[in-house]
């Protein structure tokens, strides 16, 4: 099922790219010369190591005396130490252990910092503080001394040793790994998984793990190498084996005492250990040039922080006076009233939100970008992103609660969600058959045949002819239009109520949009299915919703039936919204400029005490910047305004004309007489 947007840019770019890359991750690593390079390699080593005592010329402490401090020969390909020992024999027998040790190492870290972060990123901000507190201290402690202190404890033990290096480390492991898992904990799929009802062990492993393992491998070739230098740095100072068992950090430092007179010695072990730490290091590079998400994710935070961040922590401002009438409803399914949502910091995102969705009808939020629509739909699934809950209110589904644990057991089987963006609310790891049996299974039961039978059904349902190559497809592999159709088809499995669709079409072109809404709408005619539909597009709400509720700055401004509130909008933001409406009616003469609204939505934290509408109406006054809770009596039935007689009476319209809109020259302008505007502008 697919769910609400939160982060649609990182989105789009992540999953426009990702499914190729991931599924064909190493062998694209591979086909640069650096990965081949370095993993073969690697690869090299591992078994000349391992199988050094099958094939090794001489044994490590075979001496041949006559020939001390060799150079390369037929006898002695890599040349003697000063005891006469083959160098050959001695590096690959040695190399078991750096390279077994440095695995061991990763092992560890990631053992430790990987189940860390998924913890940190899924369990909330509290845990990941107390985590991330913990593994500062780890962070905090001297290394090389710690280690020094482990090899006085329990000996020139370098395995163990490794392991402890590995606790260590695993805290910047942590660090690194906790940022990728909250970015993706953040995408569509993911939320679209919670709401098919996955556990938050099958959500990870499924879906946020394999979205993880690029950064994994980067980050685990680059401290192998790094293991591999610490590890010969050890033997180097004399915690490596006792002679005469080789190592590579004791061959160095016996070579660097005949630098000047025999320097020879030092090429062959310096050169393998340089060149296997260079390997590591180019995999790591190509590993990472194939689509390493950890840059991606890094900038998703910083303008994920800079859209949700207020500048500065803001004075609380004054709430808005709830909607009384709506949630009286009494047919209602949904019934939502004074709905608070709010940033922990105190900020409100939302504020004394109400309405009532009758069975069979679909409701519209209307607003512009930032005014707290995608913040209330998420709310009736309890799928607020970090750091924001809802601070108040409540939300009846059938007569239930929803906040608190309520919305849980409704998600996906009672109400689902489609989204703005249908490429991103698809894992793009899964065929699309995969995606639609598994929920089918959870949500009704059946088993693997019967679940496929019924995704097929649902492809037909949402118009897809083709379904048995579209079950067989992979979300990459289809088009806009059809993968909003798979979305909707998976917003079904669980055979919902409601549905909720935040801006469904706004990413597809303009005859898809159409085919989409007139889906939508026959779903509700054949099914019963209420909808809850987010958007801006005022051309679309009058197209399909029954009735609408328009938002401006965190609260709802005027609500009612759509042909009411469009045809003979109320209060000052409607009417400028629909003012700055570019669909043009047929007839009327196309604007050469479009009209808009001046000003823009004032952020979270910074709305005025009074209507927030005021500083961009053409029909503010004094009394308008008063706070609303002492002039309660002005906010009258489904519009917020307190102006709102007043401009009833007077029959006022938004004077487009004043806000820049202009007309082809010689046409016919539809400005408001004169006098409709008098009697209720300032
Ligand atoms: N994670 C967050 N932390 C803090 N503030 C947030 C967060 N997400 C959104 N906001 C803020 O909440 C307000 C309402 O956002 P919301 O996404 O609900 O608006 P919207 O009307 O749905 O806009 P759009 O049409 O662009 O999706 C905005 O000011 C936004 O910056």
């Amino acid at each position: 099922m697919s769910v609400l947007p939160l982060d649609a840019a990182d989105s789009v770019d992540s999953v426009a790219t990702e499914p190729v890359r991931r599924r064909r991750g190493l062998p694209a690593a591979l086909r640069r010369p650096g990965g081949a390079f370095g993993a073969a390699w690697l690869l090299f080593m591992l078994v000349a190591s391992l199988t050094a005592s099958l094939w090794r010329p001489y044994a490590v402490d075979e001496q041949d005396l006559a020939n001390r401090l060799a150079l390369p020969s037929g006898a002695h390909w890599l040349g003697t130490d000063p005891l006469g020992r083959d160098i050959l024999s001695r590096i690959f027998t040695a190399g078991a252990l750096p390279l077994l040790s440095s695995a061991l190492m990763l092992v560890v870290a990631f053992g430790i910092g990987l189940p860390l972060a998924l913890i940190a990123a899924e369990r909330g901000r509290t845990t990941e503080r107390v985590i991330s507190r913990l593994t500062e201290v780890l962070l905090a402690l001297p290394l090389i001394i710690l280690l020094l202190a482990v090899i006085g404890a329990i000996g020139n033990r370098l395995y163990v040793v490794m392991a402890v290096l590995g606790v260590l480390i695993s805290a910047a492991v942590y660090r690194v790994l906790l940022g990728v898992a909250q970015s993706v904990r953040q995408r569509l799929y993911v939320d679209a998984a919670r709401v098919n009802g996955l556990s938050s062990l099958r959500v990870n492993l499924l879906h946020v793990l394999p979205s993880m393992a690029t950064v994994v491998a980067v980050q685990g070739a680059q401290l192998f190498g790094i293991g591999l230098l610490i590890n010969a740095g050890l033997a180097f100072l004399g915690f490596g084996p006792a002679e005469p068992e080789p190592s590579w950090g004791f061959m160095i430092q016996d070579a660097s005492k005949y630098l000047f007179d025999d320097p020879w010695l030092m090429v062959p072990t310096g050169l393998v250990l340089a060149v296997t730490v260079v390997a590591a290091n180019e995999l790591a590079d190509a590993l990472a040039a194939q689509g390493a998400p950890a840059g991606r994710s890094g900038k998703t935070r910083r303008r994920r922080a800079q859209a949700g961040a207020p500048a500065s922590i803001p004075a609380p401002t004054a709430p808005a006076p709830p909607n009384e009438s709506a949630p009286n409803d009494s047919d209602a399914v949904l019934v939502v009233c004074n709905l608070s949502v709010a940033v922990d910091d105190g900020t409100e995102l939302v504020t004394g939100v109400s309405f009532a969705l009758r069975p069979g009808t679909v409701l519209g939020l209307v607003g512009e970008s930032g005014c707290g629509k995608t913040m209330t739909a998420r709310s009736l699934l309890g799928l607020l992103p970090e750091g924001v809950s809802v601070s108040g209110g409540s939300i009846r589904w059938q007569g239930r609660e929803l906040l608190g644990r309520g919305s849980r057991s409704v998600r996906g089987r009672e109400i689902a969600l489609i989204s703005q963006e249908p490429m991103v609310a698809l894992d793009p790891m899964f065929s699309v058959s995969y995606q639609l049996t598994q929920p089918i299974r959870r949500f009704r039961g059946v088993g693997r045949a019967e679940a496929r039978r019924i995704a097929a059904g649902l492809l037909a349902q949402v118009g897809i002819v083709d379904a048995e190559r579209v079950l067989r497809s992979y979300p990459h592999q289809l088009s806009g239009g059809m993968a909003q159709r798979v979305c909707i088809a998976l917003a079904l499995t669980g055979e919902p109520k409601l549905l909720i669709a935040d801006e469904p079409t706004t990413a597809l072109d303009v005859t898809v949009q159409a085919e989409i809404l007139s889906l939508l709408r026959a779903l509700v005619r054949d099914t019963g299915l209420s909808i809850i539909l987010v958007s801006h597009d005022l051309g679309v709400v009058a197209d399909i919703c029954d009735d609408v509720a328009v938002m401006y700055a965190g609260a709802v401004v005027e609500s009612g039936s759509a042909p009411s509130v469009l045809d003979a909008p109320a209060h000052p933001y409607t009417m400028a919204l629909l003012g700055a409406n570019p669909h043009v009616p047929e007839g009327e003469p196309v604007p050469l400029r479009l009209a808009s609204i001046p000003g823009t939505v004032p952020p979270p934290g910074e709305w005025p005490t009074g209507c927030r509408f005021a500083t961009r109406c053409q029909f503010a006054q004094d009394a308008c910047a008063e706070p609303f809770p002492a002039r309660a009596a002005h906010h009258t039935g489904h519009v917020l305004c307190v102006r709102f007689d007043e401009l009833s009476r007077a029959h006022a319209t938004w004077d487009t004309e004043a806000v820049g809109a202009e007309t082809a020259p010689g046409a016919e302008t539809l400005a408001p007489a004169p006098d409709q505007i008098a009697g209720a502008s300032r």
